[in-house]
């Protein structure tokens, strides 16, 4: 099967130029609605989507994106790999504003999501030891330096619920802990592209030092949007040089993203709920 990239863009950018045939469809999943239409299209000869995961005009906030219902869609037009493209703020001195880094970890800190397709009836744990596939992190990577951009390879992600930004002291905690950036939407999206065996690698804009650095006293939404919105003609570029990188059949990754189901489901066969087998058909269908 070729590949097809599904990209989520986060605050700043809501469409992606350049794509042969685009169309924006309209899906429904078990899941609900996802959080707006989906842009499709052929880049390089790549077939594409594209989804603003909060929303054209920016409705959904970072705990009512419906991150279930996005990946299922996504899962549904055939896509095999999702680039997540995030603002983030810096936790590390190094790591300035207008950068990039491709995320290789997470700290789950958010606490009012629903964050499995799994649930009573079909049961289901699988592995996020590591959360991003290696291989199209690595891409990623590639695509960015092609580009000339400023890219940072690996760092932990910190996701927190929002949307108020952190306390100086939470800052400071998430610093002691070594992680590298914060956000606000990272989980439970990478958790359930997992769930859904998609490859899924995450490019974070760093759009701010957030409250902990000596020289920026508060976060505030206007400074993160200036520097998301030149950073986004940044992502913009990075995301057309991906498409000669990646096309051609899919491959087994070194992550294992594909069998992420093998040995998941815990309730036996006899037990399980056919409403919830239902449920699950596009994103799990192959290890129930
Ligand atoms: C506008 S600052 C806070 C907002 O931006 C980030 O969103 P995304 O990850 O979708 O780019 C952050 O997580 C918050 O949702
Ligand atoms: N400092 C910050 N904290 C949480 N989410 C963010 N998104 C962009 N900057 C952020």
């Amino acid at each position: 099967m070729d590949r097809m990239i599904g990209v989520i863009g986060g605050s700043g950018l809501y469409d992606i130029a350049g794509l042969e045939e685009p169309a924006w469809v309209s899906l429904e999943t078990p899941w609900g609605a996802p959080s707006d239409q989906i842009l499709t299209g052929r880049l390089s000869g790549v077939k594409m989507a594209f989804l603003p995961r909060h929303g054209r005009g920016h409705v959904h906030t970072p705990s009512s994106v419906p991150y279930r219902a996005n990946i299922d869609a996504l899962k549904q037009l055939g896509v095999t790999d999702v680039v997540a493209v995030s603002a983030v703020g810096s936790l590390k001195e190094a790591y300035a504003p207008g950068d990039f880094l491709i995320v290789d970890q997470y700290i789950d800190r958010t606490f009012a999501r629903e964050k499995s397709f799994f649930g009573p009836g079909l049961v289901g744990h699988v592995s996020v030891a590591h959360p991003v596939c290696a291989d199209l992190a690595a891409l990623c990577a590639q695509a960015a330096k092609s580009t000339g951009l400023t890219v940072h390879e690996g760092g932990t992600y910190v996701a927190m619920e929002g949307p108020q930004f952190s306390t100086k002291a939470e800052s400071e905690l998430y610093r002691s802990w070594g992680a590298d950036v914060i956000g606000m939407t990272g989980m439970p999206e990478a958790k359930l592209a997992r769930e859904a065996e998609l490859h899924y690698a995450c490019i974070a804009m760093i759009t701010d030092y957030d409250c902990w650095h000596p020289d920026h006293d508060a976060v505030d939404v206007a400074q993160v949007i200036a520097v998301a919105q030149k950073n986004a003609a940044k992502a913009r570029d990075l995301l057309s040089a991906l498409p000669e990188l990646i096309a051609g059949p899919q491959e087994t990754c070194a992550t294992g993203c594909g069998a992420a189901l093998d040995c998941a489901v815990m309730t036996a066969p006899g037990k399980r709920d056919p409403e919830m087998i239902h449920r699950l058909q596009t994103v799990a269908g192959r290890g129930l």
